[in-house]
């Protein structure tokens, strides 16, 4: 089916209020389908239609007058309730379910080897589960192709587990290389912090903002592998890969990443296939939240949530919360978004990335909460290699004191820990070159940071 087909939103809920449609909506626009009808129902779960019958002959009358292509279900429908929907409408429309959907929209916009790998790998994923379940029933000698699923085949249950395993091979390569990447970075003296939060919050305006104004190609010298900063448009997953800047928060060097949006109800099996992208989120020195703050307090509730619960169990890096987009919002309503949700998002920081207001505020921010700086000190014998160490001090961290007695440099300098570990093996090596009599001989000459 193509991109601009016209199609039929549906979700149920449990009770209480009526659905809210507004994001499958907004999905299935993100998708490229033209949304001509909408439908929602407040009742429990019927086992076989999913909806209640009635509401499916409802849906499949809308179906009839919109001339629609499809039924895009915001629920997660089980194969037979799938297979009686699709049943009741006319013939050759599709009941799309919204992790389909969402795997749709990353389908189109995966434009990297490893965007495509994820995208492959999620689609096995779900496919997986229907194919063992096709094989069993044929195997109890049930009808094949019961579900509309076509015809049966026992090795296309062993094709996917195949596959699977070779595309987690080929990602976990790829996952590999970029964290020897972000080591490379943080020894040249880097802080690395990640932008993450729910789709369309503004992450990518705000790494604009943020972003040094340098173009890219000005510092490929230094950066071989920096992007172009990822576009921002009013739209779910606009953003899909990562992108990763220089920006500039006053003494710390910090490289900012952007990457894909978070989203509520994703299954496991999902939010796994894109593992290595949140890698960049959850491995970081620090990772900003953002929030849209325009929308309404229960909303940026449960988009907390989803956010919180995503990086609940892998994530390393403190947080700090972005209320983002405040030049919609008065300083009242902020005021009390900022109450209603202390628990949730404690001490934030508003800003809009649109405007650039209050950003000053946010670089602080960053700065105050980058892991600290470790102070040392080093005696090293003079010498042009003692030297080179010096200098490299210089590039890598803050030089407070460097004084010379007679045959020694004194050295006092602060630096993120990593860089103050790589600064100690190369004194050792300044001292006592490798092949030296004195080699191994070393700590003596190491003087303890005060
Ligand atoms: N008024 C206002 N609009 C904003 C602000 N920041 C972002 N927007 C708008 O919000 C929409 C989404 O912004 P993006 O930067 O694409 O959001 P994102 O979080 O990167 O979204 P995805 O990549 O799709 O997950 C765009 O239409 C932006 O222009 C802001 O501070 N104020
Ligand atoms: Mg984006």
């Amino acid at each position: 089916m193509s991109g601009t087909s016209p199609v039929v939103v549906a979700k149920r809920v449990d009770g209480g209020d009526d659905a809210d449609l507004t994001e499958i909506a907004d999905l299935a626009s993100a998708a490229g389908y033209d949304v001509v009808g909408r439908l929602s129902q407040s009742r429990e779960e019927d086992a076989a239609y999913h909806f209640g019958e009635g509401k499916v002959e409802e849906l499949a009358a809308l179906v009839r007058e919109t001339d629609a292509q499809a039924v895009v279900v915001d629920n997660r429908l089980g194969p037979y309730q799938t297979y009686n929907i699709g049943g009741k409408l006319p013939e050759g429309v599709e009941v799309i379910d919204r992790f389909t959907l969402i795997l749709e929209i990353f389908g189109q916009r995966a434009n990297t080897r490893k965007a495509q790998l994820q995208v492959e790998l999620a689609e096995l994923r779900y496919e997986l589960p229907r194919a063992e379940a096709k094989a069993s029933l044929a195997k109890r000698d049930e009808r094949p192709g019961f579900m509309g699923l076509g015809e049966y085949d026992e090795s296309r249950e062993r094709d996917i587990k195949a596959q699977i395993s070779r595309i987690k091979q080929e990602l976990d390569a790829i996952a590999e290389k970029e964290e020897t990447r972000r080591e490379q970075r943080r020894e040249s003296g880097f802080d690395l912090v990640a932008l993450a939060g729910y789709t369309n919050a503004g992450k990518s305006t705000l790494m604009r903002q943020l972003a040094d104004d340098l173009d890219v190609s000005e510092n490929e010298d230094l950066h071989p592998d920096l992007d172009p900063t990822a576009e921002s448009e009013d739209r779910l997953f606009t953003t899909l890969g990562t992108t990763t800047r220089r920006a500039d928060t006053g003494t710390r060097d910090v490289l900012l990443t952007d990457t894909v949006g978070f989203i509520s109800d994703l299954p496991h099996w999902l939010v796994e296939s894109f593992e290595s992208t949140l890698d960049s989120v959850y491995r970081a020195d620090l990772v900003l939240l953002v929030v849209d703050a325009s929308e309404s307090v229960e909303e940026m509730r449960e988009k907390l949530v989803t956010c919180h619960d995503t990086l609940y169990e892998r994530n390393e890096a403190p947080i700090v919360t972005v209320l983002n987009k405040i030049d919609r919002v008065d300083d009242d309503e902020l005021a009390e978004k900022r109450a209603a949700l202390d628990a949730l998002a404690p001490n934030p920081v508003a800003v809009s990335g649109l405007t650039g207001e209050n950003v000053e505020e946010l670089t602080a921010r960053i700065e105050a909460e980058l892991p600290d700086w470790r102070e040392e000190r080093l005696l090293l014998p003079l010498s042009d290699d003692a030297m080179s160490l010096v200098s490299w001090l210089y590039d890598h961290g803050n030089v407070e004191r460097e004084e010379y007695t007679g045959e020694d440099v004194l050295v006092e300098f602060s630096a993120r820990p990593a860089i103050v570990e790589k600064a100690r093996s190369k004194a050792a090596e300044v001292r006592a070159p490798p092949g030296s009599a004195e080699s191994g001989d070393v700590s003596e000459a190491s003087v303890d940071s005060p």
